[in-house]
């Protein structure tokens, strides 16, 4: 029988990465490489577009290199990509104006501040399912515009496009034959009408974006062209943004299935089926991966804007550690301290809180307060953000979750994971192969290759680990009044 194989491209935050899946789902290869950061002010993260795209070729290309696969043996490439980064390119030479700004800059969040009205809000929120902040792309595109010089003009006269790191992707795969996006990415753009599935023409004429600049929006699992490599024409079948594929990933195309990824951010989405439902509780309403002539369906998320980018914070930084994985050694080896706490507010809140004006803070310190009781804290302040999520999910989509799916970097942690069962007082399951954001766009990839079904997934996820909790009520139910606490002295809005 010949073997089949699907490659994932995997363009996240802080790495971009390319893996071969075999046809039961195990990685052959993966190869990776790390993506520069730029912080040219305070708030502000960029990154260099052209190495992103040089780096996801190489890594494509080093598969082959390291491996003794044909390229005639892949029937079809996934890509999946951090969300929201916003990439503005000219049309006439594939080059970008700017850096792509990425979503955890904050420069337009005075922009957001200004444009904020209770009509407007209520606008975005019934259409896109989000909420007016700098995270979404559309302020980053309207920065570009207002900021490049000449670049009104140019977008004005049909000369530049935008698109999510997917569609910039494909782009320069197929040599700029194709400019298109996915549901999922386009639902993250604050420009995208989540109901009736089209670009918003009055959210286009809010933030002043030429409709000539945006991608065609395709199913996450449909056609989006090709790449060649050696001779030989490999359909790139599927397009996900991160988090959705995440979902996809871990099975979560049915209603009721949660997921929460511990990467840069960390990332909690409900599948609530064909409804949207509209958040009371500081949640987003976005488009979970959509396969061709099934209907549209939809999440919750809570987006958590620090999570491991803290761990990363206590190694470039405060120079606490050298590397992440350090952390889980720590916090087992110090006697449990009640009361240190620290809010990762780095990038402002976001849900359930949506501060975009508040700063990290560290409260409880002591004389005896070591670097330890600092580390721990940090670790501890993923699993507290979560659980506020959470609790929220649980209030807009009126259920009860048993267990929380989870993955992502961070997830490798088992203290962290422990922690987080205690806190929420919920199942906690991992899968051991915790490349679940790939596996999510190798899946869709291998849906339109007809080498999958989506009930395969249960065959491709492997075996999962599961924390139970065991913390006592009272313990715990002190530890979340003290988190509490932290919270609501760190929001400037209270
Ligand atoms: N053992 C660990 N404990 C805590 N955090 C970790 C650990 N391993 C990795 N991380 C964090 O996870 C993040 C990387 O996860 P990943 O899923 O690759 O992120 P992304 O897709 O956002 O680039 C980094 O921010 C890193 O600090
Ligand atoms: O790159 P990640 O995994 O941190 O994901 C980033 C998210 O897609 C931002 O919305």
């Amino acid at each position: 029988m010949e073997n089949k194989y699907i490659i994932a491209l995997d363009q996240g935050t802080t790495s971009t990465r390319s893996i071969l899946f075999d046809e039961e789902g195990n990685i052959v290869k993966i190869s990776q490489k790390e993506l520069t950061q730029h912080y040219p002010q305070s708030g502000w993260v960029e990154h260099d577009p052209e190495e992103i795209f040089q780096h996801q070729k190489e890594t494509l290309h080093e598969l082959f290199e390291t491996s003794e696969i044909h390229p005639s043996k892949i029937k079809a490439i996934g890509i999946t990509n951090q969300r929201e980064t916003t990439v503005v390119w000219d049309k006439n030479t594939g080059v970008p104006i700017y850096n792509a700004i990425v979503w955890l800059d904050n420069r337009t969040k005075m922009f957001c501040g200004n444009l904020k009205s209770e009509k407007l809000d209520q606008y975005i929120q019934e259409n896109t399912g989000l909420v007016l902040d700098a995270y979404f792309s559309a302020t980053k595109v309207h920065w570009i515009l207002n900021n490049v010089s000449g670049a009104k003009d140019k977008a004005e006269a049909g000369d530049l496009l935008f698109g999510t790191i997917d569609s910039w992707l494909i782009y320069k795969f197929t040599n700029g034959k194709r400019h298109v996006t996915d549901h999922t990415n386009a639902s993250r753009t604050l420009l995208y009408n989540c109901k009736k599935l089209q670009w918003d023409d009055y959210l286009l004429s809010v933030f002043d974006i030429p409709k000539s600049m945006l991608p065609v929006v395709q199913s996450s699992s449909s056609n989006f062209g090709s790449i060649e490599i050696q001779d030989v024409s490999i359909p790139i079948y599927g397009v996900a943004g991160d988090q959705q594929a995440a979902l996809f990933g871990q099975g979560g195309f049915e209603k009721g299935i949660a997921k929460n990824t511990y990467g840069t951010g960390c990332f909690m989405l409900l599948n609530t089926g064909t409804n949207f439902i509209k958040s009371t509780h500081g949640l987003l309403t976005t488009i979970a991966c959509s396969i061709e002539e099934e209907e549209i369906q939809y999440a919750l998320e809570g987006s958590i804007f620090i999570g491991g980018a803290s761990i990363q914070w206590l190694r470039d930084q405060m120079k606490l550690i050298s590397e992440a994985k350090q952390t889980e050694a720590i916090c087992n080896s110090i006697e449990p301290l009640e009361d240190v706490y620290v809010v990762p507010a780095f990038a402002g809140l976001g849900a359930p809180h949506w501060d975009g004006q508040a700063k990290g803070a560290i409260y409880g310190l002591t004389l005896d307060t070591g670097k330890e009781h600092i580390i721990k804290a940090t670790v501890e302040a993923l699993a507290y953000q979560t659980m506020d999520v959470l609790k929220a999910m649980e209030q807009d989509g009126k259920i009860a979750l048993k267990k929380l799916l989870v993955d992502g970097g961070a997830s490798e942690n088992g203290y962290l994971m422990q922690f987080q069962a205690d806190i929420l007082n919920v199942l906690v399951d991992k899968p051991k192969m915790i490349e679940v954001t790939a596996l999510g766009a190798a899946l869709l990839a291998g849906i339109k290759a007809r080498v999958w079904t989506k009930m395969d997934i249960q065959k491709l996820r492997n075996n999962d680990v599961i924390y139970a909790p065991s913390m006592e009520a009272k313990q715990r139910n002190n530890k979340i009044a003290g988190w509490q606490d932290a919270i609501s002295r760190t929001k400037t809005t209270r």
